[in-house]
């Protein structure tokens, strides 16, 4: 599986990231929250993973970071990273990992910034710690790295508060922490949701600037698929804890495969529409234990076939879904071994894209 998703990514280094059939569950393992999530993450590159509001998105970031809240437990699956398995390390291997080669940025910095200790110390004692600097050399950097997040004034900065910051300069600080020891990898999850339009728009271009100079990859977490569309070389798009289409951006953007990816960008809004004008996507989202069987998104579903409300479907090769097919031609899409006649057609439209939708799914042979 992860062989194939790296060819959708065009990179054919060994990837920084790999998560093959990830599941986790809560109340102790008996509610599924994620099931079979695999992706891969080359070094240097972003995956935006995105989806409404508790399709598994957080869950996911925490479970990356083996950090699970109480009563959620892995229930599958492994996670490689930069050459080691940590779903099989024990906790003191993994609190190196955490904060030095693996780092987080969160919504709500004031959650993950101790309001009694000074920006300054909170920055040092990163590169203290992980990167075991002296006192004075951490502080050094820590005034550097307020200046690489263009902080103005930086060593006054360094000696005041969080409350003394507005939110945008709080978010500012989270990324001066989290780039303390120089990681691999960033997770950033909704980090810019608090933040006013143009503040967002400057701190995205701040972490795509860090990015390049320093060379980390990126696990974007967003409910926005116009912040995918500025930062993300690749997207993962879930539904009720699956990924239900991964492919690239631009594919993604012009030719979406999956309904609820069409759906997606469908809500978006417009040029020349009102801001905040967003459409919802009729219905809701299935709550972890509400999945029985078939497709999640077959009950919100406009292309909705016999099939789908039987089988689940699995992440597999896809064409750009010509969602007029009617649905007879669609399942001979589907279950065609060698396309026919109308899968022909539609074949000339295949992508390097993977969806879980009975519609738009080939025979692996019609990619060749
Ligand atoms: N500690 C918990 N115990 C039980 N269920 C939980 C717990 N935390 C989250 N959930 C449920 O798991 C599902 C996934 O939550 P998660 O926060 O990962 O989704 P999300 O996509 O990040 O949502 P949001 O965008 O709102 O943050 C949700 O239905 C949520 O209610």
């Amino acid at each position: 599986m992860s062989e194939q998703i790296n060819s959708i990514t065009g990179t054919s280094d060994a990837p920084l990231l790999s998560v093959t059939d990830l599941g986790v569950a809560y109340d102790g393992g008996r509610i599924p929250v994620l099931s079979g999530v695999s992706f891969s993450l080359a070094a240097g590159r972003t995956l935006g993973v995105v989806g409404e509001s508790g399709c598994g998105k957080s869950t996911l970031a925490q479970a990356l970071v083996q950090l699970l809240p109480a009563g959620a437990v892995r229930t599958g699956g492994r996670i490689d990273f930069n050459g080691r398995e940590l779903t099989a390390l024990p906790e003191t291997a993994l609190r190196d990992i955490r904060g030095k080669d693996i780092a987080m940025i969160l919504q709500d910095p004031l959650s993950s910034l101790n309001p009694l200790l000074r920006i300054g110390t909170q920055i040092a004692e990163v590169s203290q710690r992980h990167l075991k600097l002296p006192r004075r050399s951490a502080w050094d950097r820590a005034r550097e790295l307020l200046a690489s997040v263009r902080l103005s004034e930086p060593a006054q900065r360094l000696r005041e508060y969080p409350h003394q910051l507005s939110g945008g300069m709080r978010q500012r600080v989270a990324g001066a922490i989290a780039l303390a020891a120089s990681p691999k990898l960033l997770i950033a999850d909704e980090p810019t949701t608090a933040l006013d339009p143009t503040v967002q728009v400057q701190y995205l271009r701040l972490l795509k600037g860090l990015q390049r100079e320093h060379g980390f990859s990126m696990v974007f977490i967003t409910h926005d698929l116009g912040v995918v569309a500025n930062i993300c070389d690749e997207v993962a798009v879930m539904y009720a804890g699956r990924i239900v289409e991964l492919g690239t951006t631009a594919d993604i953007f012009k030719t979406p495969a999956h309904p609820y990816t069409r759906a997606l960008l469908d809500s978006l809004p417009r040029i020349g529409e009102r801001a905040g004008s967003l459409r919802a996507i009729s219905g809701q989202p299935p709550r972890p234990g509400q999945v029985t069987g078939g497709c999640a998104f077959a009950p919100r579903c406009p292309h909705v076939m016999p099939k789908c409300r039987e089988a689940s479907p699995t992440l597999l090769a896809s064409v750009a879904a010509d969602l007029s097919l009617d649905s007879s031609v669609a399942s001979s899409v589907a279950s065609s071994p060698v396309p026919s006649s109308p899968a022909s057609t539609a074949t000339t439209r295949a992508r390097r894209s993977l969806a879980a939708c009975w519609l738009t799914q080939v025979p692996a042979e019609a990619h060749a």
